[in-house]
């Protein structure tokens, strides 16, 4: 259940793994491309994951529809304007929107850069004088390698004073953090945070490598982490966010049900762990559903989400001015 007088928010939510059935039609359309279906429900099946994914890669397959229609900037612009409004009806006071441009521009051979600008562009339109504040942080997606990130985050820091972090996600197993030392060191050097997907599909070596070696002061996933006691400790003393995804995780077949999610024990144990979304549209449900449904499966009690909320305002990318202005809203 979501506590109404603390706020909500979301900060581990990938704004091209969030792209609406109808506009994956719309935009098919507009550029007349060859869809596999032509209404909402034929579609669903090819954009959204219906049963469990066998593995993290087929999980991942599922998104690249939502960015083979991005056939101009101005859809790239949309997507995110749309993002901002399901953030709004979803009631959410701060949120933190993720996107890889290199994947998002590939496909039409767009240039990543201008696939940022058109989502900054869009996120601060959509938000402006509205009662949501939104910052953006950008993806390498490691899938394509060291060269194409390299590539993308140049992209990115030609932005960097419109973003907060930077984030590596994708295929974890195949590229390894080792890979992205001299990226993440440019991250560093540009003052921007870094969040990274470790633990995931790899174990929890890969966890004590992003914050080690890539300086990551929170974890996308991290769920491996409960395999080794040490990094348990570590986590909970150095104050490293967990972005836990508890519907996202069983779908990828990283849990093998909700139930057995380590979450609970994360913040059992004083870890400064997450209710967050993932992929709202491939994944089929929204952040209400991760509080409603998917936290008390998870063994989570009021006061767990009280302080899975708390913990949320504590590791945002936000100054302690904002994180105070946040907190005031509802004092
Ligand atoms: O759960 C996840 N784990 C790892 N990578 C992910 C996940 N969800 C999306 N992406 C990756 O993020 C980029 C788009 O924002 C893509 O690289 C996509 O594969
Ligand atoms: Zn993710």
């Amino acid at each position: 259940m979501i506590n109404t007088k603390l706020p909500l928010l979301d900060l581990h939510r990938h704004l091209d793994g969030n792209v609406r059935a109808e506009t994956i039609l719309d935009l098919g359309q507009k550029f007349n491309m060859a869809l596999p279906a032509h209404d909402v429900e034929g579609l669903r099946p090819h954009v959204q994951v219906l049963d469990n994914a066998p593995n993290l890669m087929a999980f991942l397959a599922k998104l690249d529809w939502g960015v083979k229609v991005l056939g101009d900037y101005d859809a790239c612009r949309r997507i995110a304007v749309e993002n901002v409004e399901d953030a709004i009806a979803q009631n959410m006071d701060y949120t933190e929107l993720r996107f890889s441009p290199y994947y998002m521009a590939k496909n039409h051979n767009l240039h990543p850069q201008g696939v940022v600008e058109a989502v900054v562009d869009g996120i601060k339109s959509a938000s402006n004088g509205r009662d949501i504040k939104v910052n953006l942080i950008g993806i390498m997606s490691r899938t394509f390698g060291v060269e194409k990130c390299q590539y993308e985050l140049d992209a990115l820091l030609a932005f960097k004073n419109d973003l907060v972090a930077i984030d590596l996600a994708g295929d974890e197993l195949g590229f390894p953090g080792e890979l992205f030392i001299d990226h993440f060191k440019q991250v560093h050097d540009a003052y921007l945070g870094a969040t990274i997907h470790a633990g995931e599909a790899e174990g929890a070596s890969s966890i004590w490598q992003a914050i080690q070696e890539l300086g990551a002061t929170r974890i996308g996933h991290g769920v491996k982490a409960i395999e080794d006691p040490k990094l348990m400790d570590y986590l909970r003393d150095n104050h490293i966010g967990i972005e836990s995804c508890l519907t996202s995780n069983l779908q990828t077949s990283t849990v093998a049900s909700i139930e057995t999610h380590p979450l609970k024990q994360f913040l059992d144990h004083g870890i400064l762990a997450t209710i967050n979304t993932d992929d709202p549209a491939v994944q089929g449900v929204e952040l209400d559903n991760e509080f409603e449904k998917a936290a008390p499966l998870a063994g989570l009690s009021a006061d767990d989400i009280v302080q899975a909320q708390r913990n949320a305002v504590d590791i945002a990318f936000l100054s302690d001015a904002d994180k105070h202005a946040l907190l005031q809203k509802y004092a």
